[in-house]
Order: C-alpha cells, then structure tokens, then sequence
C-alpha cells in the first residue's frame, strides 16, 4: 500500500461536476494516504506537472481526467517505476478501457487502495511516448472531426457520428509498412498500430484483443473496395472487438511487431493517443513493461496475424531480400 500520492487533476473534464469528484476522490483516498493535489490550467498542463512530479520523486503518480490527461500523465512515467492510478472522468474513457482499468470515482480509487500493481507496455511514435494508439487516414480525419463542443452535447456518439460522415469519402491511400524482417506494400483506408486499445476503437480490432503487455504493436489495416464494404468492415470490427474473435474479411488484415516503420503515399493526417501530431510517414516502437499502473489483474489472450487478402498485397521479407542482395554483389565481384 502507497503512503502517498501526488493527484494531477483537470477541473474542466468531462461532463460531471469538478468539485464533487474532487470531494469523492479526497474522501476516499485521503483517510489511507497523503495526497498532494495539482490542478491543470488552461495554461499548465499534466504532463508539465507530472514531470515536476517525476523530478521531485514521488512514491505514486494519480490522474483524474479525461484520455489527454490520463496519457500526458503515464507518459511522463514511461521508463520509470513509479506507479499510475487512474480515475477516468472523460468522455471515452478509452485509457481505462484499453487498460482494464474500472472508470467510477470509486472502483477506480478501490483499485488504488488495494495497491496491485502490473507492467504495461509503453510505445515511442516518432520520439513522442505512445500509450494508446496512432491512426492513420480514416481514425484521424475522424477524431479531427470530434470537436470540443459535440463532445460535450453527444459523448460518444460524436465519434461515431463523424465516423460514419467520413464513411461516404473513403480516401484511400498507398502504404508501404516495414517490421524488423518484412516490407508490405498494401492499399488502405485506415491503418492504426496500437499498444493498447479500448473495444471502442473498432479500427484497432483487426486482431481482436489488443494485447498491452506482450512487448509488440498490433497493426490493422482496413481495406474496403467501397462504401457499403466500410459499413460492414466496421460492423465486423466491432463484433470482433466484443466477442473476442478476430477477423477473417479479406478487407481486414493485422500484424504483430516490436518496430514498425508505416509511410503512405500521399501523406496521411496521424492521430496519436487523441491528439493530431502531423502526416506519415512515422516510426513507432514498442517499450515493453515501459509502464507500471495500479490495475486488477487480467485473464490472458492468444492472437496470430493476418493479412492474406488485402487489396493489392505485396510481401517482401528482409532475409530474402538481403540474400539477393548478397547473389548481386558476389556476381559483380
Ligand atoms: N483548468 C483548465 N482550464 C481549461 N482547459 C484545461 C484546464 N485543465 C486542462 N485543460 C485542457 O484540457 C485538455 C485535456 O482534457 P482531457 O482529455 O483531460 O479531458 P476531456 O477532453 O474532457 O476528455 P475526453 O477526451 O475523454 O473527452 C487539455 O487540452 C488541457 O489543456
């Protein structure tokens, strides 16, 4: 059990009342151990404070807000042993359900208390920590479209709602992906590598089950041929996400890796853990056990990979490449 605590929390998350969560989670936690509130501003954010917080050396870090405080937070402690609680009061609350984290006020404080604590992974998308996911293509132009003020008045739906708008447009693009022993050369509309990912982030289901502690990205690249094809992928996805079996459309494919290099032609927008960083091409890596976060423990899960089927497909692995390379040059000499 924790002694004490440094609290970073956002007063304007999500759609319930700041002071009464504050009040519920000082009841709660405040009789068990020393806690150190921070509030964010509109000009400092959590991961300012949580890396003063680092710095300073606290016994455990808690962030109470919505999914841009949560991974601000954890990134600050990728690579460290300080422990994360997590108290979820966001819209999606995507980080608690990726993680298998309860999102009330009170089981989450409950799961702090008990003191159990796991690795996760942790991931690095060009240089910048990666608890989630990045969405290339489809995902971005959708979270682009999920702004602040239809979040609030929808919640969830709002995802949804500019998801479905997107579904008449299709943009697709070529993508070239390359892993430490293959290049790929595939045709998509969405492609998205997580570390871990909530059932709601249905293009991240290729796999079904994204695994966050097993040291390796999941990729899944979603592929239909047109609007009616984007319907139903998606609704497929979902079913995949909630019964835990993964996909098996020819539209729909995924991979497992520990590095992945993605780029498109042309540049596609990427969304990293919410936010909009820039275009591909990007570079992303994994930080197995990066992560340490008060959690209830997890049944475990098996997955495999897939991509057989995927519009203009080409697989090259590296080995094959290399030896060719080396027929070449002994021809030369
Ligand atoms: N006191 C504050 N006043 C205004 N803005 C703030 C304040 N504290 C934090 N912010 C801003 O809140 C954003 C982070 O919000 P967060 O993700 O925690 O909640 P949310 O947007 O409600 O969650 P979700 O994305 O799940 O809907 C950051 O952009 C940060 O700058």
């Amino acid at each position: 059990m924790i002694r004490s605590a440094c609290l970073i929390f956002n007063p304007i998350a999500g759609q319930s009342d700041p002071a009464q969560d504050l009040a519920k989670i000082r009841a709660l936690l405040e009789p068990e151990m020393e806690l150190e509130i921070l509030s964010t501003t509109k000009t400092v954010d959590a991961d300012q404070l949580a890396y003063n917080a680092v710095q300073r050396g606290v016994e455990a870090l808690i962030a109470s807000g919505g999914d841009g405080t949560l991974s601000a937070t954890a990134a600050a402690l990728v690579g460290t042993d300080i422990p994360l609680g997590v108290i979820s009061r966001g819209t999606a609350n995507a980080f608690a359900n990726a993680l298998g984290i309860p999102d009330s006020i009170e089981a989450a404080c409950a799961t702090i208390l008990a003191g159990e604590t796991k690795k996760v992974d942790a991931a690095y998308c060009n240089g910048k920590p990666m608890l989630l996911l990045a969405g290339i293509g489809f995902e971005a132009e959708t979270v682009e479209q999920a702004d602040r003020t239809s979040k609030n008045r929808l919640g969830m739906l709002a995802y949804i709602l500019a998801g479905v708008k997107q579904l008449g447009q299709l943009p697709a693009f070529d993508a070239e992906i390359e892993t430490d022993d293959q290049i790929i050369q595939v045709s998509a509309s969405a492609i998205t590598v997580a570390n871990a990912a909530p059932p709601t982030s249905i293009l991240a289901q290729g796999p079904a089950g994204v695994i966050f502690d097993d040291g390796l990205l999941d990729l899944t690249v979603v592929a239909p041929r047109n609007v009616a094809g984007a319907i139903a992928a998606s609704y497929h996805l979902l079913q995949s996400a909630l019964t835990g079996n993964a996909t098996e459309r020819d539209d729909i494919g995924y991979l497992r890796a520990k590095r992945l290099k993605v780029s498109t032609q042309p540049p596609q927008k990427v969304v990293l853990d919410g936010e909009l960083i820039g275009t591909t091409p990007i570079e992303l890596e994994c930080v197995p056990q990066g992560l340490t976060i008060f959690a209830p423990s997890a049944p475990e899960t098996v997955i495999e990979e897939k991509l057989d089927g995927l519009p203009n497909l080409v697989v090259v692995s590296k080995a094959q490449l290399e030896s060719e390379d080396d027929e070449k040059s002994s021809e030369v000499r």
